[in-house]
């Protein structure tokens, strides 16, 4: 299958989750981070959920992450240009839920640079055997993940399990390192 008939088959999958479901599962994904060796790290960027897209909720991993003294980054996404600016996240820092349904800072914030992150937790519909992903589609995290240091440790949150082939990708794509999914880790590094 290509990538649109992917995105929109996983989207709909997605969309017939139950609220119950969307939690329970997100939390089963955030107790198989916990077993993870990826604790040792400074700066780890989360995205915050789209509710309405029924995204895994990223609240469980927000509270380890905060529990644990991590520094927690968030994005503004820009639409215009499909880019995404980096934000400390602090007790004083506002979150917006902007047009598209996903909260993010206001912009007031401390910025960071993407080579500061050391951990970042990606949003997807679907992976495939080797750790490539199925987005929205806008590129927004292939333009991000480049401007990562290459050793950041990619880490996509998911409720299905990877395909069992790989499917056709372009040159902008950057694969995962790894995908937490309800009841399974899956390690695409050697
Ligand atoms: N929580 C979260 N934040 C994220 C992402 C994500 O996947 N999840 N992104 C990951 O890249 C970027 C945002 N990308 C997005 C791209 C499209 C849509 C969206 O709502 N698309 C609608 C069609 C909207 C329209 O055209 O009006 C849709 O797909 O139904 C949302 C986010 C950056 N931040
Ligand atoms: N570094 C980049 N520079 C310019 N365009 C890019 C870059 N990365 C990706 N793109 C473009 O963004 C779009 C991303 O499409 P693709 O099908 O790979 O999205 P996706 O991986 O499903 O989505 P997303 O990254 O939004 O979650 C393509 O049109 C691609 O050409």
């Amino acid at each position: 299958m290509e990538k649109k008939a992917l995105r929109n088959k996983y989207k709909q999958l997605r969309l017939n989750l139950s609220p119950q479901e969307v939690e329970d599962y997100s939390l089963q994904i955030a107790n198989k981070l916990l077993t993870l060796d990826i604790w040792d790290f400074k700066m780890y960027h989360l995205f915050l959920s789209i509710e309405k897209q029924k995204e895994v909720q990223t609240d469980f991993l927000l509270h380890i992450l905060q529990g644990k003294d991590k520094n927690v980054v968030i994005s503004k996404s820009d639409f215009i240009d499909y880019s995404m600016s980096h934000y400390l996240l602090t007790d004083d820092t506002r979150i917006i839920t902007n047009n598209y349904g996903i909260p993010e800072p206001d912009g007031m914030g401390i910025s960071i640079d993407e080579n500061q992150l050391d951990v970042v937790f990606v949003p997807l519909l679907v992976s495939d055997s080797i750790g490539n992903r199925v987005g929205y589609g806008k590129g927004f995290y292939d333009r991000f993940l480049k401007k990562c240091r290459p050793t950041v440790l990619k880490v996509g949150l998911s409720f299905v399990k990877p395909l069992d082939y790989q499917i056709k990708t372009n040159p902008n794509d950057i694969p995962l390192d790894m995908l937490v999914c309800p009841d399974k880790i899956y390690d695409f590094r050697q």
